[in-house]
């Protein structure tokens, strides 16, 4: 008989923290996974797996040794607790792919703590997985089982959108959507601020500055055009887009935004080295 594959052999959580919470609501919601099969350890916080249970239905593992049958691994702590969740994890490992959400944290250093006894999974999420409205990007080490390979997009895809790249690229996504809402957010903040100087309330702004942004990235989706050619759009000749858009041309935003994307990838290089002893 074959063996049973990963989607129903379930998944073992280390960690019960957001993102864990995150993965856990997208892959329950619309059914990809039963909440039974899914079980949780956190370290210090039992109240946590106690809140998920209660939401979700997940349930807490009976033992560390419980991850041998899972059909999938995933790793669900900090970047710093990696190294010490994966050496407690080694030994009941039993070749069931691994999933790491942890920011710079490369598949050579989790297969060094992990002994090579499983394949390696790496992914970026962004913080709109929360909502499935999320991108995730994912690197799989070569020793993935295509069939596992399969199992763990679908499941990703049930938090938004999902791009495969090679490792080499992690630290590129990192800055452009790990780290985008937070650049976004800063626009809007900056945004914001101008509307309270413009007599709006905070209230009011937000309204008006969130709709916006969903809009836009609505209808860019909608209409599958760049964001050049949506500017271009709104932009009348010689009207309030232009006047707005040529105060930020001399301001140097695009000099700005792209120093700010070259830092943020840089710095998750640095943050990655520490990882590569
Ligand atoms: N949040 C985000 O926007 C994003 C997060 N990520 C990545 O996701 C990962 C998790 O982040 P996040 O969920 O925000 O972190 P949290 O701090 O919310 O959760 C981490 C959880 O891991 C638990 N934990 C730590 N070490 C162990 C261990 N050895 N065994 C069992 N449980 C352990 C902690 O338990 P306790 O608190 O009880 O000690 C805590 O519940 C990080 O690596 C981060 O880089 C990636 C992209 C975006
Ligand atoms: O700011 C950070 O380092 C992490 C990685 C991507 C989003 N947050």
């Amino acid at each position: 008989m074959a063996e049973a594959g990963l989607m129903a052999r379930g998944i073992f959580i280390i960690g019960a923290g957001s993102m864990a919470e995150a993965f856990i609501r997208g892959v329950t919601a619309r059914g990809a996974m039963a909440p039974e099969r899914v079980a949780v350890v956190n370290r210090r916080r039992p109240e946590r797996i106690a809140e998920l249970s209660a939401r979700y239905g997940v349930r807490e593992a009976a033992s560390w040794a419980e991850m041998s049958a899972a059909g999938l691994v995933v790793v669900a702590v900090k970047p710093g607790d990696v190294g010490d969740a994966l050496a407690q994890a080694a030994p009941f490992l039993t070749g069931q792919p691994v999933l790491s959400f942890a920011a710079g944290v490369p598949i050579s250093y989790m297969q060094e703590k992990i002994g090579r006894r499983s394949p390696v999974v790496r992914t970026m999420p962004n913080i709109p997985v929360a909502v499935q409205a999320g991108v995730t990007a994912v690197a799989f080490d070569e020793q993935i089982r295509p069939q596992d390979r399969e199992d763990v997009l679908f499941l990703l895809r049930q938090l938004g959108e999902v791009v495969e790249l090679p490792e080499t690229r992690m630290d590129a996504v990192t800055a452009l959507c790990g780290s985008g809402p937070g650049f976004l957010c800063y626009i809007l903040e900056a945004m914001e601020d101008a509307a309270a100087d413009m007599g709006f309330t905070r209230d009011e702004a937000r309204r008006l500055l969130v709709q916006t942004l969903a809009g836009t990235a609505e209808v860019l989706r909608a209409w599958g055009i760049s964001p050049a050619e949506l500017r271009a759009r709104v932009t009348s000749p010689n009207g309030t887009t232009h006047a707005g858009v040529t105060a930020m041309e001399q301001a140097g935003l695009k000099h700005v935004v792209a120093a700010a994307l070259t830092a943020a990838a840089r710095r998750a290089e640095e943050l990655g080295r520490t990882y590569r002893g």
